[in-house]
């Protein structure tokens, strides 16, 4: 069992009259990358800001493991903020040693390390350079190392991944899998979905700042990824709507999708097609942690029967 490294309980802020996050509560574990996910607006930075102590959150409480007082450690926790940005005309060495410096970890170790990463992440010999020099992406690589170089226990990536291309986003992976895999505690924001797939151990998903999914990402995937039929041929949705353990059907020209009740049976299942039904293909797949995202942001509900990890 991974050990527990912070808890976040009853999380809740407000921007003058409006709760922007209304009770979220989870824990980040050694070794594990944590997912906090939602729409556009459901509260993901505030929450983080509010756990980091950026800004006061109005209830709740902050508990670092091992920690007397409320709140996060500064010196133990690395952080990629949402909004990017390295001062423009310095040079990218001296901007990591200046993060190392502020976090109290030895210079010469802090010098190495980035070497050894400036070279990992494509960037070797542009120790000198400045960051007006660099690309967009190689400056969210230099600030990504400035974010990991004191080797925290706690690392918080507000969208790590975006504008980046996706042999960089490959490369961030395996190596926020690589710090993960090496003890450190990841918390981590993103829109992409089929990335959050792959690395993810532990999902919260909010919406309207309030957690809508929690749980590892076997038991999310498990308790709401129902099955979709997709059938090719021409046919009225209406056919389809009556069978047993169809949710929902939706229509797109000659495509039908229905989705499916989570303990469907699926050999019984395929013997109720229609014998009218047109099919020129048909395919059976567990809807994906995108589908499951768009289904709760556009509010419809794909994922009925079965409840959840902590469906609230
Ligand atoms: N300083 C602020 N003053 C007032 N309202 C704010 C402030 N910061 C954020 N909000 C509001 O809080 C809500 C949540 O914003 P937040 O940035 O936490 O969302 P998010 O989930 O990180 O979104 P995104 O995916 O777009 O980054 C939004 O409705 C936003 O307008």
């Amino acid at each position: 069992m991974n050990q527990t490294l912070l808890t976040v309980d009853n999380l809740g802020k407000s921007y003058k009259d409006k709760q922007i996050v209304k009770d979220i509560s989870f824990s980040v574990k050694k070794g594990m990358i944590t997912a906090i996910l939602g729409p556009n607006g459901a509260g993901k930075s505030t929450t983080i800001r509010s756990m980091m102590g950026i800004m006061q959150p109005d209830e709740g409480d902050v508990q670092y493991q091992g920690h007397p007082k409320q709140g996060v450690p500064h010196q133990k926790v690395g952080y990629l903020p949402e909004e990017r940005g390295l001062y423009k005309n310095v040079k990218i060495m001296d901007i990591i040693l200046y993060f190392a410096d502020l976090k109290d970890y030895p210079k010469k170790k802090a010098k190495a390390r980035a070497l050894e990463y400036l070279k990992k992440f494509g960037l070797e010999g542009k120790d000198k350079v400045s960051v007006e020099e660099l690309s967009k992406g190689m400056a969210q690589k230099a600030q990504f190392i400035a974010s990991i170089i004191h080797e925290p226990e706690l690392l918080i990536l507000d969208e790590p991944f975006s504008g980046l291309d996706p042999v960089s986003q490959d490369v961030f992976k395996r190596e926020i899998r690589e710090l993960a895999d090496n003890g450190t505690a990841i918390l981590l924001s993103s829109h992409q979905m089929n990335l959050i797939e792959e690395i993810a151990d532990d999902l919260l998903l909010i919406h309207k700042g309030k957690t809508v999914i929690q749980g590892s990402m076997e038991e999310v995937k498990e308790q709401y990824s129902n099955y979709k039929c997709t059938i090719v041929g021409e046919n009225e949705a209406s056919l389809f709507e009556n069978l047993p353990s169809v949710q929902s059907v939706e229509q797109d020209g000659n495509r039908t999708v229905l989705y499916l009740e989570k303990d469907v049976h699926l050999p019984t299942w395929v013997t109720h097609m229609p014998q009218a039904s047109i099919i020129q293909e048909m395919t059976i797949d567990r809807i994906s942690l995108h589908e499951i995202f768009v289904g709760i942001a556009t509010e419809k509900d794909l994922m009925k029967s079965g409840g959840g990890a902590n469906h609230a």
